[in-house]
């Protein structure tokens, strides 16, 4: 579902963030993307999402070749895949049914349907009882919650996550971790990207590590090298 072909992200500054970076993700796989500061985790997760483009290979999701997408059909890729960031970035004006309610209202469905949805993905995410409650109202942990209701809501066959317990505490994360992997099971890809040792090692998934720019490992099951 996600193919990566000798991909290098070089910023307009003249650095070069991944070079040579080739992977292919089925669907349905839960992959890490682990490696220390700088080594270009957030860069290739920002090139699924179309946020950074590459300045040389392809990458194909769902068959199609984005590395071609129109910049005017980003919307519509981005419809098939929802974003989890570490900081959240909710809507703070907005209630909770509303923060994920809006992802719904931008590509125009219906009163009915939105309410269906939004009800139904803050059950998946166990906050059907703080619908009205405002992001400075929920912890740190409802927070995210809420920001993978809306990255759920459009029911994206693939969810791309950079360091989405970086500012949770181990049982917080736990807790967004049984979700990620409740929504893995349901048959979504999931990509995340983290610093965090416990969990890479507490729920075995597929390990791709990245140091200086390049996959420097790439396991079934892996667990969280000693040397990164
Ligand atoms: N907008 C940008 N312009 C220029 N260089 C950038 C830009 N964004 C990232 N970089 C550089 O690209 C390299 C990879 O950065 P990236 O953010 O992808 O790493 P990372 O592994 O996600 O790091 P962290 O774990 O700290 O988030 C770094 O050298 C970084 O300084």
């Amino acid at each position: 579902m996600l193919i990566f072909q000798n991909v290098e992200i070089r910023y307009k500054s003249g650095n070069v963030a991944v070079s040579n970076i080739n992977f292919k993700v089925d669907k349905g796989e839960f992959i890490y993307i682990v490696g220390p500061s700088g080594a270009g985790k957030s860069s290739l997760l920002k090139a699924i999402f179309k946020e950074v483009e590459p300045s040389k290979g392809e990458i194909f999701l769902l068959d199609k070749n984005i590395t071609r997408v129109k910049r005017r059909q980003i919307p519509y890729l981005r419809r098939q895949v929802g974003v989890v960031f570490q900081d959240f970035r909710l809507l703070e004006e907005k209630n909770v049914y509303e923060n994920v309610a809006f992802a719904l209202r931008v590509i125009g469905a219906s009163r009915k349907e939105i309410k269906t949805k939004v009800v139904d993905v803050l059950e998946t995410v166990g906050l059907s009882k703080k619908l009205k409650r405002y992001p400075n109202q929920l912890s740190g942990g409802e927070q995210q919650r809420v920001a993978l209701a809306r990255a759920l809501v459009n029911k994206p066959e693939l969810i791309v996550c950079d360091e989405p317990t970086g500012n949770l505490d181990p049982n917080t994360s736990d807790e967004i971790m049984e979700i990620l992997n409740k929504i893995n099971l349901r048959g979504t890809t999931v990509i995340m990207a983290t610093h965090a040792k416990e969990i890479v090692n507490k729920y075995k998934k597929r390990v791709i590590a990245v140091q200086d720019g390049s996959i420097v490992r790439d396991d079934i099951e892996g667990g969280y090298s000693d040397v990164l």
